[in-house]
This record gives C-alpha cells, structure tokens and sequence, in this order.
C-alpha cells in the first residue's frame, strides 16, 4: 500500500511508560498484533536494555512475523545496541538528546562529543545490518544548526531516519511547522515528529506532517509520559478527514485497539476522548439534533461509521421538542406539537434536578405521568399543565383552583 504518512505507534514502549503501566508479555503480543491487524506499519515494540524479560517478549513478538515493522527503543549505547540484537529486532531507535540542557545534565557531554557517539554508535547499528532510526531527544529544546549537524552527522553515519522529538511538549504549532520545514529542506533522510501533550498540544504532530515529516510517532489513547503522546486514534482520524492522507490504518478498527489498551494499561476511556470515548457521537442539545436529524454533517465533522462508531440521540436539559417528540415516537406516544414546550420544560427540569440524561423508558413515564395527571385534574389537554416544579399539583395552575 502506497502510504502517504507512516505512524509509529510507541503504546508499547513510550505508552508503557506512563504511571504504572506495566504490560505482561501476552497482553503486549495481545496488542501489537492488534495493532499490526489495524495497520499499524511500525511498532517500537520495547526496551531490551531493560532486561531477560523485556528481551525474551520482544523475541516473542519478532516470532510472530507481524506484518508491521518492529522497532527496539535504545539509548547511544554499546549495551542496549547488543540487548536490541539479543532480542532479534531488525530495527532500532537509538535515541541521543538533543538539546544542551539534557546533554550537560544526563549526559555530560558537548555538542561535539555528541556527533562523536552518533557518528560511532549508528555506524555500529548499520554495520550489523540493522535499520538504524535516530532519537533526537529534546529536539524542541535543542539549538537548530546542532540539530542539522546532527541529522547530517546521522545520514552519512547510515541512519535512515531522525525523530525529532519534543520530548517535554513545550512547541505549539506554529513552532513544530517552522523547525520541521527548516530541517526538511536539509535532511536527505526522512523526519519523524514524536509530540507530548504537556500542553494540550499533541496536535502539533499534524503541523509536523505539513511541514514535510513523514513519520510520525502515537500512542492508543495518547497513553505515555505524563500527559502523553499523540493518539493514533486522533492522529488517523484527522489526518484521513482533514488531509486526505492515507496512513493504511483502518479507521474502524480503532475504538476496539482503545477498549484493549485501556484494559491492559487499567485506565479508563474519558467519554470526551475524540474518535474513541463514549460520548463523542452522542448528541442532547435541541439544535444540533433538530440539524442532524436533517442532514448528519451539520454538526458531525468525523462521520462516526468511519470510525466504526454510531451516533446517539439523548434526552437532557438541553433537549428540544425535536427529539422529545421523536424518542416519544419511537415509543409509541404522539405528542400533538402545540403541547411540546410543556413536555420539554419538565424534561428540562427532571434532568436539571437528577443532573443526567434521561432515558426512553424514563421520557415516556414522565409522560405517560403527565397525561394521567392532566386526566385526573379533568384538563382538556396537557398544556394546561403548569411549568412549576414537579412536586407542584395541577390543581394550582389548574383552572379547578
Ligand atoms: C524521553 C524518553 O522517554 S526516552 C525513554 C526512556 N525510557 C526509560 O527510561 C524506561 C526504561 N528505562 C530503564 O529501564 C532504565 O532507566 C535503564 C535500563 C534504561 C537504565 O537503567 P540504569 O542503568 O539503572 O540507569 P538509570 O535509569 O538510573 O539512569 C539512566 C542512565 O542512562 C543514561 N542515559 C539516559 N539517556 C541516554 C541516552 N540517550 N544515551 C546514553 N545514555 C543515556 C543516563 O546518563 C544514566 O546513566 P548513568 O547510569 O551512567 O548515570
Ligand atoms: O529519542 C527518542 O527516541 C524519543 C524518546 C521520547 O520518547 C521522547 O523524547 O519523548
């Protein structure tokens, strides 16, 4: 497949990062083949310098012969390149910062010692006939023409790709678009962009993309570091709706990739979380169901069967006569039109005074009570029901006062 953005997906390794994720061997198989089925076409699958396990999972996941690329995450190092080769990947990040601050307070090292390691370490890489990725990490931070040199330093050492990684979230996108467009048009290999979402800003990622990277790394749900990464979910979704751009991911597949995730990483799925959350296609307000129920797209921007999702229609405070009337219909009640308003105001007050929606089964109680009590009060119809709260009789606003 012809793919005009790659995503690397890095739940395994950067989305295991976050607070007490911890992945067992079968759940991470569990999900990179999961991902690997949605097409995923790249996996950082681990971090084999951290031990016999993480290596002895990753070799699991390379027997798999998923068909997606899996990569190991490294740090500059002798003895993470020999733990990656140990776990029989055919593909390492190896990962450097980038930026002063990191190199002097991790490392100790200069700029110049730092093209020193790169230009050793992804000579090695290549030499063992690796595909050799480069982590510039803290890129954002990191002054622009060490960060050429680096990328210059890199190629010609035999990496095939950079990631550019803005490792403590602090670009916005007009600062993403302005750094990658400048390293784009010195690099001869292809630029990776690896956002986090300190601020809000994980988006940057698609500013990334139109400014020339080609890969981009995500996580399900966003899960990593701190406040996280990119979503892939979020990440796909917009770059198909708003780009046109084909990443092979299968779009429909996503939701079901967030629910095992969520499940592995014991975390919940925000019912506002875009593409995936449970409320995201879920419609209350009386003028956007009034418009949907017309024509769909005037208040959906992602079509929810895209992403194999289906939109809901709930009754709550902010429901019309539009869909009260509707979900009445549907439940075999008629609501003449004149009596809407009266209907809506106490639905309005009922889901103000329980602060939730209101379900089909509650609506036609609700108003099944109102008839009967327009009945017994000897009213011709129901709008001569007050509009006062519910505990009030008829009888006061009545005309049998
Ligand atoms: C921004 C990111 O998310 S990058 C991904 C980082 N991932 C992780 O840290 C998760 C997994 N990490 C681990 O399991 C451990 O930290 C290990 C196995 C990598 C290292 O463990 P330890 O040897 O106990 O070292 P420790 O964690 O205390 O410190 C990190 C060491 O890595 C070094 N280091 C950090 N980044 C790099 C790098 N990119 N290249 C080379 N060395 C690095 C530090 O200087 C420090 O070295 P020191 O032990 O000589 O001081
Ligand atoms: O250097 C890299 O590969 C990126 C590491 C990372 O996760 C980050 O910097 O946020």
């Amino acid at each position: 497949m012809n793919r005009d953005v790659l995503l690397n997906d890095t739940t395994l390794r950067d989305g295991e990062q976050a607070p007490g994720v911890a992945f067992t061997t079968a759940e991470k198989l569990e999900l990179a083949e999961a991902l690997a089925a949605a097409g995923v076409p790249e996996i950082e699958i681990g971090t084999p310098i951290m031990g016999a396990d993480e290596i002895e999972t990753i070799r699991a996941a390379v027997a798999r012969r998923l068909p997606a690329r899996l990569l190991a995450w490294c740090r500059m190092k002798a003895r993470d390149l020999d733990a990656a080769i140990e776990s029989g990947v055919g593909a390492v990040n190896l990962s450097l910062p980038a930026s002063d601050i990191q190199l002097a307070a991790k490392l100790g090292l200069d700029r110049a010692e730092a093209l020193q390691v790169i230009e050793d370490m992804v000579g090695r890489g290549a030499a063992q006939g690796l595909f050799v990725a480069v982590g510039c990490e803290d890129a954002s931070r990191a002054d622009g023409d060490h960060l050429a040199r680096v990328i210059e330093t890199a190629a010609r050492a035999g990496a095939s790709r950079i990631r550019l990684a803005d490792t403590v979230g602090v670009l916005d996108p007009f600062s993403t678009f302005e750094l990658v467009a400048q390293l784009t048009a010195k690099s001869e290999i292809d630029l990776e962009f690896h956002a986090h979402n300190d601020l809000g800003l994980a988006a940057n990622t698609l500013a990334a993309i139109r400014a020339g990277a080609r890969h981009a790394s995500v996580t399900v749900l966003g899960l990593g570091e701190r406040a996280g990464n990119a979503a892939l979910e979020e990440v796909a979704a917009a770059l198909a709706v708003i780009d046109g751009a084909e990443t092979g991911i299968e779009l429909s597949a996503l939701p079901d990739l967030a629910v095992r995730v969520a499940c592995a990483a014991r975390r919940q799925i925000s019912a506002i979380k875009p593409v995936v959350g449970a409320d995201v296609f879920t419609h209350e307000s009386g003028t956007h169901v009034a418009g949907i129920l017309k024509d769909s797209r005037s208040y959906q921007g992602l079509d929810p069967a895209l992403v194999g999702r289906c939109p809901r229609i709930v009754i709550g405070k902010h429901s019309g006569a539009t869909s009260i009337t509707r979900m009445l219909n549907e439940n075999g009640r008629d609501l003449d039109p004149d009596l809407a308003a009266v209907v809506v105001a106490r639905v309005r007050r009922k889901a103000a005074e329980t602060k939730s929606t209101i379900t089909a089964a509650q609506l036609v109680e609700l108003y099944d009570g109102m008839c009967s009590e327009a009945r017994r009060a000897d009213l011709t119809d129901l709008g001569q029901l007050c509009d006062a709260p519910s505990n009030c009789t008829v009888v006061r606003a009545g005309r049998h006062q």
